[in-house]
């Protein structure tokens, strides 16, 4: 491999108006502007390769992520893609426990969706080096060296080295097959686009019916906010899709524990496979108890959009506190993190279905949940990814979806590049959609 000397990285501020047609809304975030704080690491290699990431907010606070960002850049300009990923362990703990910097921290908030970003874009670039899609490197690759990509730290009375690597040599058989049916079908995606909470009930109807007619069957409701209002949006979508399809609900941490569980039991008669996020994300005993008193109604828990490093699904899942493991992209530290995460869900036996309503989180979180199944689980058992469709048109190799799969990206890199024309326009606050809207706003 070439030296390839990481030079220089510049980091924007890129927002979408998404909040204007009430996109991507919920109980708790009723006006998200789906937004990014979007990296690019400029290389000295002859072909001047470059490696993008990001990591995802919802409008307001994009600027700390980026002051952020810049803030952790000085650990990174100046070294080579080379020794980065010769010691990818030490290199996450040089972001991620930086002697000053930890101190905002350590690894949750606002320094670890920066460090997120950051090493987000040096998978990308990695992947781009090796000519593959970031799943094909992360599939190809020695299971010791996987292993040794990861930082072990506070996880190891739940999984150990040794115990990783033996989920991952296991997985080696039939590894072939899966990754040729996966070419083949895709992976199994769900829809969250037809019932964003600010949705009305004539165009959860008109986009559900389409989503049925395009082959969508599993669906995700918001509720939360009104018990009347859930009743009547799930009796509707109930009906739309029918008794054997899958239907979700996620109430983006609006509740009380007793609550969750007062209000998810009258929820009950629709059958959701899930509620997602009932309480506040970090109380894993909360978790617990609602997964508990609603696991007689056939209603798991999931969780994880919002869930900040490894030891926070560590104690979930120690402590059967949730049913679905809902990896995110961005949240934690990157693809480092998440490949703890996601061996650790393996060894619990728990189902990964990842998070992606945002913008970016589907081309990104795609590259994960292939891995997962070929390399790791080798199930698709209860299991499917999130897709939200919005925003796609922004990047430069987009997410492609076929009969309601999601179908394995073949561009090199992480699929975290975006177009340079949609950044300009989209950058916040002198480009020229937040100008207009701006301009509008003083008539
Ligand atoms: C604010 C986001 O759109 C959030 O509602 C996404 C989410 O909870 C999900 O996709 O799940
Ligand atoms: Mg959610």
């Amino acid at each position: 491999m070439q030296e390839n000397k990481i030079i220089k990285l510049t980091v924007r501020d890129v927002r979408f108006p998404t909040s204007l047609e009430q996109h991507g809304s919920d109980a708790m975030h009723t006006d998200p502007d789906y937004s990014v704080a979007y990296v690019v690491l400029e290389t000295d290699s002859d072909a001047a390769l470059k490696g993008y990431g990001l990591t995802f907010t919802v409008g307001r606070g994009t600027e700390i992520v980026v002051c952020a960002v810049k803030a952790l850049s000085t650990l990174v300009v100046g070294k080579t893609l080379k020794e980065i990923v010769s010691d990818f362990r030490g290199f996450y703990r040089l972001l991620s426990s930086d002697g000053q910097m930890r101190w905002v921290g350590p690894e949750k908030g606002v320094i670890q969706l920066a460090t997120a970003a950051i090493l987000n874009a040096v998978w990308d670039l990695w992947a781009r080096v090796e000519g593959k899609p970031l799943w094909k490197l992360l599939v190809d690759m020695d299971p010791a060296k996987l292993i040794s990509c990861i930082d072990f730290r506070y996880i190891t009375d739940a999984l150990t080295e040794q115990e990783a690597l033996d989920i991952l040599v296991k997985a080696k058989k039939g590894q072939k097959n899966r990754e040729e049916q996966m070419l083949k079908e895709g992976y199994p995606a769900y829809t969250t686009s037809c019932a964003w909470l600010g949705y009305t009930d004539q165009q959860l109807t008109q986009l559900c019916s389409e989503a049925l007619a395009q082959g969508w069957t599993k669906f995700k409701v918001k509720v939360g906010a009104d018990l009347q209002d859930d009743i009547r949006r799930c009796s509707l979508i109930r009906k739309l899709i029918g008794p054997n399809n899958t239907l979700m609900i996620d109430a983006n941490q609006r509740w009380d524990v007793n609550e969750a569980i007062t209000w998810v039991t009258k929820l009950a008669e629709f059958h959701p496979l899930w509620i997602e996020e009932p309480t506040c994300p970090d109380d894993v005993l909360g978790h617990a108890s609602i997964s508990k008193a609603l696991a007689p109604l056939g209603i798991g828990v999931a969780t994880g959009e919002q869930c900040h490093n490894r030891v926070m699904f560590k104690q979930f899942l120690q402590a059967a506190a949730l049913q679905f493991v809902q990896i995110d992209s961005c949240r934690v530290g990157s693809v480092n993190e998440n490949l703890a995460i996601i061996l650790m869900a393996a060894k619990f036996n728990v189902p990964v279905c990842p998070h992606a309503g945002g913008v970016g989180l589907c081309e990104l979180v795609q590259h994960l949940i292939l891995f997962d199944y070929i390399s790791v689980s080798a199930s698709l058992n209860n299991r499917m990814c999130e897709y939200v469709d919005h925003l796609h048109e922004h990047f430069k190799s987009p997410t492609i979806i076929r009969n309601a799969h999601y179908i394995p990206p073949k561009d090199p890199g992480y699929s975290c590049e975006m177009l340079e024309e949609s950044v300009q326009k989209h950058q916040y606050p002198d480009g020229e959609v937040w100008r207009a809207i701006e301009q509008q706003g003083k008539q």
